[in-house]
């Protein structure tokens, strides 16, 4: 199978805390977001790479990506995660497959990418994920409303994989009934198809605050 990959890059990272976009920080003197896109660059079933950038970041990002093969696209992001990824989505060209990737995750692996390959062309609409570790509560207002059942539930990362055409009608819908989701398969499931989940790993965090710096220098240490 061959697919096209999406990455948002076009966040603030506020809860970073850092004054500038995440995406951009270097990691043992590579930024964020050359991580992220060298996996898919590595990947020989990815054709196609489409970045969401920040509108003044564009001119650093051409640069970043002058060289690279696979890059399709760098297209203006939106105010939210959505907007960005909907504002790459409608520039893609000729893909059956579609992966969405966060911009933030660095360390998604060649197994991980195999076993959502495998999956969304059998199904159409897989999304990776871990078992959580912790006992996890519905909570409100200070008080507990009830304990989940930890087997029923995952913590969800991205890739997350599906026919152009499942997310293409998912986003459409979505638009129309202004749904305002946090990752993508919540369109799909929104428009009534079947979502599957492989295994992720761990180690492929979204770098999302400061203690994600910490743990993003031992994983590589580790690698
Ligand atoms: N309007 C937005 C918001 C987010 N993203 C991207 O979506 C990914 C995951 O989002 P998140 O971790 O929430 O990033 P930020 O929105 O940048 O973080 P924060 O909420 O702390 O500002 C990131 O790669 C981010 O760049 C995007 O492309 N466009
Ligand atoms: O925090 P935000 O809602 O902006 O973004 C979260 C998403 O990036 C996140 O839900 C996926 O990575 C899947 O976990």
């Amino acid at each position: 199978m061959k697919y096209t990959v999406i990455i948002p890059a076009a966040g603030l990272g506020s809860r970073m805390g850092l004054g500038f976009n995440k995406v951009l920080l270097e990691i043992d003197g590579e930024p964020v977001i050359k991580r992220t896109v060298r996996q898919f660059e590595e990947d020989p079933d990815c054709e196609a790479i489409h970045l969401a950038v920040r509108s003044e970041e564009t001119d650093i990002m051409n640069k970043m990506f002058e060289n690279s093969r696979k890059i399709a696209g760098i297209h203006i992001g939106g105010a939210e995660r959505q907007d960005s990824i909907y504002n790459a989505l409608i520039n893609v060209k000729n893909a059956e497959y579609v992966f969405v990737h966060d911009g933030a995750r660095p360390f998604v692996t060649t197994d991980v990418l195999k076993r959502l390959k495998d999956k969304v062309t059998e199904t159409g609409a897989v999304i990776c994920g871990v078992k959580t570790k912790d006992t996890l509560k519905r909570v409100n207002d200070g008080k507990v409303k009830e304990t989940l059942v930890r087997d029923e539930v995952v913590a969800v990362h991205t890739p997350q994989g599906f026919k152009y055409s499942i997310l293409r009608q998912a986003y459409e819908h979505s638009k129309a009934n202004k749904l305002e989701v946090t990752d993508d398969s919540m369109m799909v499931e929104a428009i009534g198809k079947e979502v599957y989940l492989v295994d992720s790993t761990y180690d492929n965090i979204k770098i999302t605050t400061s203690e994600d710096l910490q743990l993003a220098h031992m994983i590589l240490k580790g690698k």
